[in-house]
């Protein structure tokens, strides 16, 4: 088994899911990865597991470096599966281990999905451990995303374990962002950015001022590639995305039964080019709504279409409209457009929606009977060219 050296004496001890597509709902096209940290010292600790099915392959990446009943503490940084799934196994090898969590939101959440016969230790906001040679500080950054989270970080050696934050769901055989393309490592720190931390945008930039505080020479998170190259790059990156002031640029999504609206969506396209603002164009039966949602973070504008069908907007528009939603971007003007035969309700629900959304609706819906008219289109581009 190969075993990478994070720094001398840290150990990479996770597992990488190269097959897996679909992150509750989020598309992971270029697979994923389930970090763990192994500390040498004093106090042997090991910073997080694996999702449950890689269980095994962590310990045998242990097993390789000591024997995992010499493991003092399990640093647990967030309960969410894809991190503690490994905790049952790994706890029946290593038997003295003490499992850390923040309090009270990490002890409630482990023992919820666990029980209570482990040695649990609470720990809050700025406590120190010494395990030795190192100190490990946890800095607690709640909702991001769960109310537990929490990063660790070891001033010795500079290293922030930043759990979820930074990560990016990637499978990769090389570990370091100065071994792959970094351009790749970054999209997916935005897509990871985008439909996981969006609706944390507060507290995003609060954990940012903290993170900025310290001492960094390394990010290590628990998905993806190890920040030692493009620390800097990747905080200027999350205080971009963070900062809900949206680019000039439009994103036009829409469905279409029999392409009445798919016309109208383009002469929205056409009127954003007439007015100078670049916009991107997503048909919601061939694109993912998590990777609609990347492009959403930092649009000005959004334009969402679907005709009626049985006094209803179409579901796909309805599941794009209900994750956005949720995800709860912020600054974003917005509109309803769509083709109808008789009743019309398909864009008067869309423009219920982008109103719960707590958009600014710059136009009212925008409906056409049937199948729009070259005339129709020419005044649909116009209309959006002068908003
Ligand atoms: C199965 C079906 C159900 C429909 N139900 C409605 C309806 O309830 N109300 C309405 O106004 N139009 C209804 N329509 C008409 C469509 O909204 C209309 O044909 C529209 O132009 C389709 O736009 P599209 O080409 O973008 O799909 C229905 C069409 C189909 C095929």
């Amino acid at each position: 088994m190969n075993i990478v050296q994070v720094k001398d004496g840290i150990y990479a001890v996770g597992a990488v899911d190269w097959n897996v597509r679909s992150f509750h709902g989020y598309s992971t096209n270029r697979g994923s990865s389930y970090n763990a940290y192994l500390i040498m010292d004093e106090k042997i600790t090991l910073l997080d597991t694996v999702k449950e099915p890689f269980s095994q392959e962590l310990i045998d990446r242990i097993s390789e470096i000591v024997d995992p009943a010499k493991i003092d503490y399990l640093v647990s940084n967030h309960v969410e599966m894809d991190h503690s799934g490994g905790i049952p196994e790994l706890m029946k090898v290593a038997e003295n281990a003490t499992i850390i969590t923040s309090s009270p939101s990490g002890l409630k959440g482990l023992q919820a999905h666990y029980g209570k016969n482990y040695k649990y230790q609470e720990v809050k906001a700025g406590d120190e451990l010494s395990i030795g040679k190192r100190t490990l500080t946890f800095v607690s950054t709640p909702m991001l995303h769960w109310p537990d989270n929490m990063v660790t970080y070891c001033k010795e050696e500079k290293i922030l374990f930043s759990n979820d934050a930074f990560g990016q769901h990637l499978a990769s055989s090389k570990y370091f962002d100065d071994e792959v393309d970094f351009e790749v490592v970054l999209q997916e720190a935005i897509k990871y950015y985008a439909n996981i931390l969006m609706l944390y945008g507060a507290q995003t930039r609060k954990a940012l001022e903290i993170v900025k505080g310290l001492d960094i020479d390394m990010i290590a998170p628990s998905h993806g590639i190890i920040y030692r190259s493009h620390v800097e790059d990747i905080i200027k990156a999350y205080e971009y995305y963070s900062n809900e002031i949206p680019d000039e640029k439009a994103i036009v999504v829409y469905d279409s039964m029999w392409h009445s609206t798919e016309k109208m969506a383009k002469a929205i396209f056409e009127g954003f080019a007439k007015k100078g603002i670049p916009a991107k164009f997503y048909d919601l039966k061939e694109n993912h709504i998590s990777d609609i949602m990347t492009e959403i973070l930092k649009a000005k504008y959004i334009a969402v279409g679907s005709p009626t069908l049985n006094n209803n907007m179409l579901p796909t528009v309805s599941a794009f409209l209900t994750y956005m939603k949720g995800l709860a971007p912020k600054n974003k003007k917005a509109f309803a457009f769509g083709s109808h035969g008789w009743g019309g309700q398909g864009s008067t629900l869309v423009n219920d929606e982008l109103t719960a959304c707590k958009f600014e609706i710059v136009l009212d819906p925008i409906k056409i009977a049937y199948v729009p008219t070259k005339e129709q289109l020419v005044e649909i581009e116009n209309k959006i060219a002068q908003l």
